[in-house]
């Protein structure tokens, strides 16, 4: 049996979009406490930069984890088509009923879902999607889940 060597691809890209933090699980009262100047109707705006990474052997014969183009085509699916200069809260199916926040933890997750559509029969190399809402504030999410 070949060992094949197991690495780590990465790919960056930016999007902007606006949003509000608003939760339909709470009272006004409740919103205006939790979330304050960002429950503002008027919403305010981000330059996300996600980063996807993908794990995988590293086929003996491509010498890839995989095509960095067919990453590059599932992120554009799952994330710049989706988000790019889109009101998140209305123009995002997900998060439209704001029964889905969107905070930048449930983008990301959000990331993650569409990622494993976009990537198909890859779909099991998805290693871990990273956010970046500002320079100081960073959201990482790797499938996992709890009760
Ligand atoms: N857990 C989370 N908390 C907050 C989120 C979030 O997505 N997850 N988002 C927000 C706001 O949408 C906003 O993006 C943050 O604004 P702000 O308070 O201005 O955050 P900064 O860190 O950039 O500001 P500083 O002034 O540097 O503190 C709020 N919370
Ligand atoms: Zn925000």
């Amino acid at each position: 049996m070949i060992r094949c060597p197991v690495a780590y691809l990465s790919r960056s890209l930016s999007v902007s979009a606006a949003h509000r933090l608003c939760s339909s699980h709470l009272t006004e009262e409740e919103n205006i406490s939790l979330y304050g100047k960002c429950y503002n109707p008027n919403g305010h705006g981000h330059n996300y930069t996600v980063e996807v990474t993908v794990k995988g052997k590293v086929d003996p014969s491509t010498g890839m984890v995989m095509d960095l183009q067919e990453l590059k085509k599932a992120m554009d699916v799952a994330v710049t088509a989706q988000l790019d200069h889109k009101n998140i809260d209305l123009d995002v199916p997900y998060f439209r009923d704001q029964r889905i926040v969107s905070t930048t933890e449930n983008v990301t997750v959000f990331i993650w879902k569409e990622m494993t559509k976009s990537l198909g029969s890859n779909k099991h190399l998805l290693y871990k999607v990273v956010v970046w809402e500002t320079d100081k504030n960073k959201f990482t999410y790797k499938g996992e889940e709890e009760i």
